[in-house]
């Protein structure tokens, strides 16, 4: 796809440092994750999820991905603890996938990547007074990344809980929005445990597409993931 995109000069990843030169910064995400070259950080507690109030508004398709908005007017909706100061306000969550197989993900492991990666996004309503006024600051933003396997298992229901995977180890890094304006604001909690999804709910996100209703072409909506970028001399910080 990204060979595809430079070969006919797209406006894809790789293009992105024309109109916002900060894609080529020191602290750009997503990451290849290297295991064994994560610090483990034994100051490093559990993140704390506080979603049981929370009260999603919408879902859209909103051109790059499906994405669940939550009134953030107060913090009903928080993650806090973990490699955060304070606690940070549930914004939206979204998903970034691939058109088939095991692509599809933002970070990858190893060299490996998953089908499919949820981010939760939150903001710092401690020291700012707007999502806007966050997402360009540098600790303004929290994404909680979880990865999406797929299997032919099944499962029913919806919950932001209930995506995640038993154990809430996790890599914790410096980095980036993913998408311009790329702003280098965001902490970065990937979880390492990924989350099995049948290949069913995977098929569902393959079936939306890039295209408003208007528009009569249908550009399938897949491979919205940006590739993993250098690290620069970050460090991967690990929990217990
Ligand atoms: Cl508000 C917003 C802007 C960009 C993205 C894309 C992204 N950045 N990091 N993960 N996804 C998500 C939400
Ligand atoms: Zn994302």
């Amino acid at each position: 796809m990204q060979m595809v995109e430079e070969m006919q000069g797209g406006d894809g990843p790789s293009a992105w440092n024309k109109n916002y030169p900060v894609a080529d910064g020191d602290r750009q995400s997503p990451i290849d994750i290297l295991p064994h070259q994560a610090r483990h950080d034994p100051n490093l507690g559990p993140f704390v999820l506080n979603y049981d109030r929370c009260t999603s508004i919408n879902i859209a398709n909103n051109g790059h991905s499906v994405v669940v908005e939550f009134e953030d007017s107060d913090d009903r909706s928080v993650i806090q603890g973990g490699p955060l100061d304070n606690p940070y306000r549930l914004k939206q969550f979204h998903f970034h996938w691939g058109g088939k197989g095991c692509h599809g993900s933002e970070h990858t492991v190893e060299g490996n990547s998953y089908a499919s990666e949820l981010h939760l996004v939150h903001w710092n309503a401690v020291k700012f007074k707007t999502f806007g006024e966050a997402a360009s600051a540098p600790d303004g933003l929290a994404v909680l990344g979880i990865f999406l396997e797929g299997s032919v298992t099944d499962f029913k229901g919806f919950n932001p809980k209930c995506l995640l995977p038993s154990s809430l180890h996790y890599w914790t890094y410096l980095g980036s929005l993913t998408t311009p304006p790329l702003h280098e604001s965001v902490t970065w909690i990937v979880v390492k445990e990924p989350m099995i999804v049948s290949e069913k709910q995977l098929g569902k996100f393959r079936t939306l597409v890039f295209t408003g209703e208007e528009e009569d072409e249908r550009t399938r909506m897949e491979n919205n993931f940006r590739p993993p970028q250098l690290l620069k001399g970050r460090t991967v910080r690990s929990s217990n």
